[in-house]
């Protein structure tokens, strides 16, 4: 087996490389790519792992030329360099490390506070100029202060018992904090006018979203207390920079340390060069711990995605830890054959898909098995699909999605059953797994089969009258195609069967002309797995 390659074009710990090489993946360090889009572009189609920082914009021209790519791993939180939906749609993995620089980055939330508060930056630059004013820079306690806390996740969080430590009234403002835990972390929950009318100190630790972009406009800072200061380490674009200008210019705001800005790298800016103003360059994750954190956990993730199938923190698929990985993979490859068999059989536009889980499957990780059932379904018609994309475009399409989880109601220990509505029918097919973990197919449209799936496969359904067994047969032979396996259906004599032949190489088009032409034949099909 060739080994994994992965590129990592950003500044990221060497640990990651080690880390890597360690798990017997090839690596390419170049932590200054992710500044040269062209470059990038040029050579992205020879990696199966891109790990990246913010640097790196994965934008859907970059990914276009990612033909094997399958894993895109951010060492920190922010995806917002990532187009997520052009990754999605190419069946590329995305996957972050939602919290191995949180300390990191609140301490700098933290950090930024205590020099506004004491202006330390200024003061270091005018007594290092020899100036010794001692009487400009007169500073204001933190003690017994409110600090805001506007989205309070895991680096909310953090800030926010910092803050308490540093005995703060704490109040936070995030809709999807629930009481229970702003009471276990001990702040007040306040809705965001309240916060903005009543704090000292504001800080932000929201994503960048259509709703917080601006969240800090000249009409939330016209709401906020004279004299109050401003942090931002989260993102830029959550500000508007300019409002917080004309504030500081008015002293409505006292001063404003910001990490992040609307745009980055960010060589020029409204706020550079106010004397109220502190600016770092997105510096907020930039420690050792966090770096060597990010990095490790990064390389970790992406080494057990390529060698393994485990998936954990993607933002585009559901978690599969190292353990639930190998019980799914014979599910997964189940689904998708299922899946797959559905699709081959489906001529009109699918309008819902159902997919049954009955017995010991029912209780694994469900989600990723759907996506395999899709995946199989919809590759037929649209080719280029896989497990991650293919929920998006099931959606994009219209189709109705429906997972029913049950006990097993047969004597399968698992059971899967796909059912597929079409415009013009229903077909439903269904599947398990036995001890030697191959997938087997039980069940078409109600009629028990047993059979394995071959590479290549004839599927014909016909009156179960004497005589189609040996006509086929002959057909077969005079074609030279040698059957490997033959199993036979009904749901009573007489009545409507199926045969499922497993054939040696390619089912040609004629033959096929030539079996519909039998009198008891009413469908076939040739179909690859
Ligand atoms: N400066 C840096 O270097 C740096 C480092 C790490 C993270 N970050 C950024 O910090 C931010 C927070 O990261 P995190 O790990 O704490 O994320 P998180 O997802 O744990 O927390 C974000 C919180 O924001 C809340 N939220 C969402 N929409 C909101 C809204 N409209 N109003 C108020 N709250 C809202 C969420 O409920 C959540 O609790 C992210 O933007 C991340 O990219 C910056
Ligand atoms: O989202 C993050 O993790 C931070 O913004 C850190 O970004 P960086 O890795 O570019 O320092």
């Amino acid at each position: 087996m060739t080994k994994p390659k992965v590129l990592i074009s950003d500044a990221l710990s060497p640990a990651a490389v080690q880390i890597f090489r360690d798990r017997g993946i090839e690596v390419d360090f170049q932590p200054n790519l992710g500044k040269d889009k062209d470059k990038l572009a040029e050579i992205i189609g020879n990696y199966d792992g891109l790990a990246i920082r913010s640097a790196t914009k994965a934008t859907a021209k970059i990914l276009e030329k990612a033909a094997k790519l399958k894993v895109i791993g951010r060492a920190g939180i922010g995806v917002d360099n990532v187009e997520i939906p052009a990754a999605t749609a190419k069946g590329i993995i995305v996957m972050n490390t939602p919290f191995g620089n949180s300390i990191t980055t609140a301490e700098h939330a933290i950090t930024l506070m205590l020099a506004l508060a004491r202006e330390i930056p200024q003061a270091d630059a005018s007594t290092q100029a020899g100036k010794w004013e001692k009487n400009r820079f007169m500073g204001v306690e933190i003690t017994g202060k409110v600090l805001g806390v506007v989205g309070c996740g895991n680096i909310g969080s953090i800030v926010a018992d910092r803050g308490l430590g540093l005995r703060m009234k704490v109040i936070a403002f995030d809709p999807f904090l629930s009481p229970e835990r702003a009471k276990d972390i001990g702040v007040e929950k306040v809705e965001l006018d309240d916060l903005l009318k009543r704090a000292d100190f504001i800080t932000l630790h929201t994503p960048l979203t259509d709703k917080t972009r601006n969240i800090i406009d000249a009409a939330a800072i016209a709401k906020m207390k004279k004299g109050v200061r401003l942090i931002n380490c989260a993102r830029g674009g959550l500000v508007d920079e300019q409002a917080v200008v004309d504030a500081l210019n008015s002293k409505h705001i006292a001063g404003a340390a910001f990490d992040v800005f609307v745009e980055e790298p960010a060589t020029s800016n409204v706020l550079f060069g106010h004397p109220n103003v502190i600016c770092t360059p997105h510096l907020g994750a930039s420690t050792t711990e966090a770096q060597e954190n990010v990095a490790l956990q990064v390389a970790e993730q992406m080494s057990d995605y390529l060698l393994t199938g485990a998936i954990s923190n993607a933002v585009n698929f559901p978690s599969i830890t190292a353990e639930e990985a190998p019980k799914l993979k014979p599910f997964i490859a189940l689904a998708e054959k299922l899946g797959s068999f559905a699709g081959q059989l489906t001529e009109s536009g699918i309008l819902k898909v159902q997919i049954t889980y009955e017995g010991h499957v029912a209780e694994m990780k469900i989600k990723a098995i759907t996506s395999a059932v899709l995946s199989g379904l919809l590759r037929p018609m649209l080719g280029e699909i896989n497990v991650v994309s293919a929920p998006v475009v099931a959606k994009e399409r219209g189709m109705e999605i429906d997972e029913i989880v049950r006990a097993a109601q047969s004597d399968y220990e698992s059971l899967i059953t796909v059912t597929v509505t079409t415009e013009r029918q229903e077909r439903s097919v269904s599947g398990t797994v036995y001890a030697d973990g191959k997938p087997r197919l039980v069940d078409i449209k109600g009629i028990r089969v047993d059979a394995e799936f071959g590479k290549s496969m004839i599927y014909v359904t016909n009156e179960d009258k004497p005589g189609f067994i040996g006509k086929f047969a002959s057909l077969l032979g005079d074609a030279k195609i040698n059957i490997a396996t033959f199993h036979l259906g009904r749901v009573a004599p007489g009545s409507d069967a199926i045969a499922l032949i497993e054939v040696d190489g390619a089912v040609p088009a004629d033959l096929l002309t030539k079996v519909q032409a039998l009198p008891q034949v009413k469908q076939v099909k040739a179909l690859t797995f």
